[in-house]
């Protein structure tokens, strides 16, 4: 098992600065996620680290040892990608066992690692089976079979669920958290997905434009997102964000006029953003927060309220058994301490 660690490491395809310098370092057995928009550099970071792309500056370690010029089959790390690069030709067995031929490992010692691999992955009914016979979700466990066969210390995934139907990524969402405690492996995992971020990570890394963000565990990004590309980033559905003007330490001005209270924050006279999760809005007759719902999603246990208000909507969670007709007015109260604020750059203001 191994840390994983990198110094000053960049990467610019021409002059396109496609990762800022970038100091990191991840603990031996840690399952980080990488998260941010879409052509924020997370890709590129694991492909650094895999030895897939050469770096333009920096240094990268892994265990200890600099694995900057070492190339990918010396850094005992394995990928999995997101279109699972299986060969048509080989049968599931053969996929798997693909990695120790190269390697070189005797018969005896791959049939038995092979086995093994695929009893862990409920693989072993489909060892002689083509890829083109198996289900997206077969592939994809097939793909991650041949990337842990070797026993990387590294395992990186780039968004390996993304192939996926919904109901097969909450299971092998499952099955990524158990084979991290099986494997005991420092896992890197690239997503999109803030919900398998959430739930998988130990720490959450958010890039955004070729730069780290913040870097914590997912329930203090959650409840102290560093700046708005953090706060975008975390939650689902969305923060919500409205340009305010701080009126005193504690208030802020909505564009509609209303006041809302943010707890002590010490700057006043200056234009902000406010930020408010679907979940910390309540209803309260006398709320400062009011609109029009333009557009209701129920999802059973819970039910979302798009309210029309400028310049964007505000999005709140209610009940699932409320009843809401369109156009209803409704307004909402938050407690200052479920408030975010961000100053004119974005970072966030603390109480
Ligand atoms: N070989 C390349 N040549 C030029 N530009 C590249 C190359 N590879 C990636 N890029 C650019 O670098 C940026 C970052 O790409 P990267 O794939 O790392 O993003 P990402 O955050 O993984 O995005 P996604 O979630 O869409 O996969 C993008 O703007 C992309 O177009």
């Amino acid at each position: 098992m191994a840390s994983v660690s990198v110094s000053g490491l960049a990467k610019s395809f021409g002059d396109t600065h496609v990762l800022s310098p970038t100091d990191l370092t991840i603990e031996d057995g840690e399952f980080v996620v990488i998260v941010g928009p879409s052509g924020c550099g997370k890709s590129t970071l694991l492909r650094l680290i895999a030895g897939l792309e050469t770096p333009s500056a920096g240094r990268i370690a892994i265990g200890g040892r600099d694995v900057t010029d070492a190339a990918p089959a010396d850094r005992g790390v394995a990928m999995v990608f997101q279109s699972y690069a299986l060969y048509p030709h080989l049968t599931v067995a053969g996929n798997i066992a693909f990695p120790l031929k190269v390697a070189g490992r005797p018969k005896h010692e791959i049939a038995e690692r092979v086995a093994a691999v695929a009893a862990s992955l409920d693989l072993t009914d489909l060892l002689d089976r083509k890829p083109r016979a198996l289900s997206g979700g077969q592939r994809q466990r097939v793909s991650i079979a041949r990337a842990i066969v070797r026993q990387p210390k590294v395992l990186l995934l780039d968004e390996p669920l993304s192939n996926l139907d919904s109901e097969l990524r909450v299971r092998m969402r499952h099955e990524f958290a158990r084979l991290h405690q099986q494997l005991g492996a420092t896992m890197i995992y690239v997503t999109h997905d803030q919900l398998e971020a959430m739930t998988l990570a130990n720490r959450i890394v958010v890039m955004a434009k070729g730069r780290v963000e913040q870097v914590g565990a997912p329930l203090d990004l959650y409840a102290r997102p560093a700046n708005l590309a953090v706060a975008k980033a975390i939650g689902s559905p969305a923060i919500n964000l409205i340009p305010v003007t701080v009126v005193a330490p504690d208030a802020v001005r909505l564009p509609d006029g209303a006041i809302v209270n943010v707890g002590a924050r010490g700057v006043t006279g200056s234009v902000a953003t406010l930020g408010i999760r679907p979940e910390h809005l309540f209803a309260a007759d006398d709320g400062p927060i009011a609109g029009a719902v333009e557009l209701f999603e129920r999802l059973g246990p819970l039910s979302f309220a798009h309210l029309g208000t400028r310049p964007d909507t505000i999005v709140a969670q209610l009940p699932g058994d409320r009843r809401v007709t369109l156009g209803e007015p409704l307004r909402f109260g938050v407690d200052p301490t479920d408030t975010h604020l961000f100053d004119a750059e974005g970072r966030a203001i603390t109480p």
